[in-house]
């Protein structure tokens, strides 16, 4: 049975300013570098072979300190963030072939960034919900097909999260290795409906805390059989 852990990243300093963040590449505040060391702890009984992340900083951030705040979680490899080969003007970092053997891949990949926000992004949320009304910002915020202005649904999300999911991620689960994915609040709600088979009308009430790891077994045929949120 091989482990797959999902974490939303640690606050970020525009969570903290209450601030519509989508794609806007900003860090993790004091708070959140503590969450993600928090959130290391509690793996440190579990070993890891493979992470993904999305291409935001306050997901990578998260998953190197879940990496190295206890080396045991590696079991003794160095993390490695692989960059995929599919950027013309990439430097060619992603041409070393590496040593598997002492080291352990990040994978990062915009299918897992964060719902893009649109108009919204930049601008606090409770001056948004005080504008246009906070049930017609909560659907933006949490219905699966609706759209914020000018950004993705949940739906549209889901579209780049699945395809990845399955291709990568699952692929990896299902050969015996563990998974960790390091990731937003909409990119792992999209995955979550899918382990979950969580239906669009209930998809709303599901929150993610930031720096919470969440762990599923995950079997050889790709089923999620146990679940556990390691709060
Ligand atoms: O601003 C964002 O990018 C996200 C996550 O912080 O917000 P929401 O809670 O509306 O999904």
């Amino acid at each position: 049975m091989s482990k797959l852990i999902l974490i939303r990243h640690g606050q970020s300093i525009w969570n903290a300013a209450n601030k519509f963040t989508g794609w806007v590449d900003v860090p993790l505040s004091k708070l959140g570098r503590l969450e993600a060391t928090k959130a290391a702890y509690k793996l440190r009984d579990y070993r890891v072979d493979i992470c993904f992340t999305s291409l935001l900083i306050r997901a990578i951030e998260t998953a190197i300190i879940c990496l190295t705040e206890f080396e045991e979680i590696c079991a003794g490899k160095n993390p490695v963030l692989k960059h995929e080969a599919d950027d013309p003007y990439w430097h060619g970092w992603d041409k070393y072939q590496g040593d598997s053997s002492c080291e352990l891949p990040i994978i990062p990949s915009m299918a897992l960034d964060e719902r893009f926000y649109g108009d919204l992004q930049g601008l606090n949320k409770a001056q948004t919900a005080e504008k246009y009304g906070a049930d017609v910002v909560q659907a933006w915020r949490r219905s699966f097909s609706i759209r914020p202005p000018g950004g993705e649904s949940l739906e549209d999300t889901m579209k780049r999260t699945l395809p990845f999911f399955h291709s990568r991620i699952l692929t990896q689960l299902k050969q015996g290795d563990n998974v960790l994915v390091a990731a937003h609040g909409n990119s792992l709600r999209s995955i979550i409906m899918q382990l979950d088979r969580l239906s669009p009308e209930v998809i709303p009430n599901l929150e993610l805390a930031t720096g919470v790891p969440i762990i599923y077994d995950v079997d050889n045929t790709g089923q999620a059989t146990n679940k556990i949120i390691l709060i």
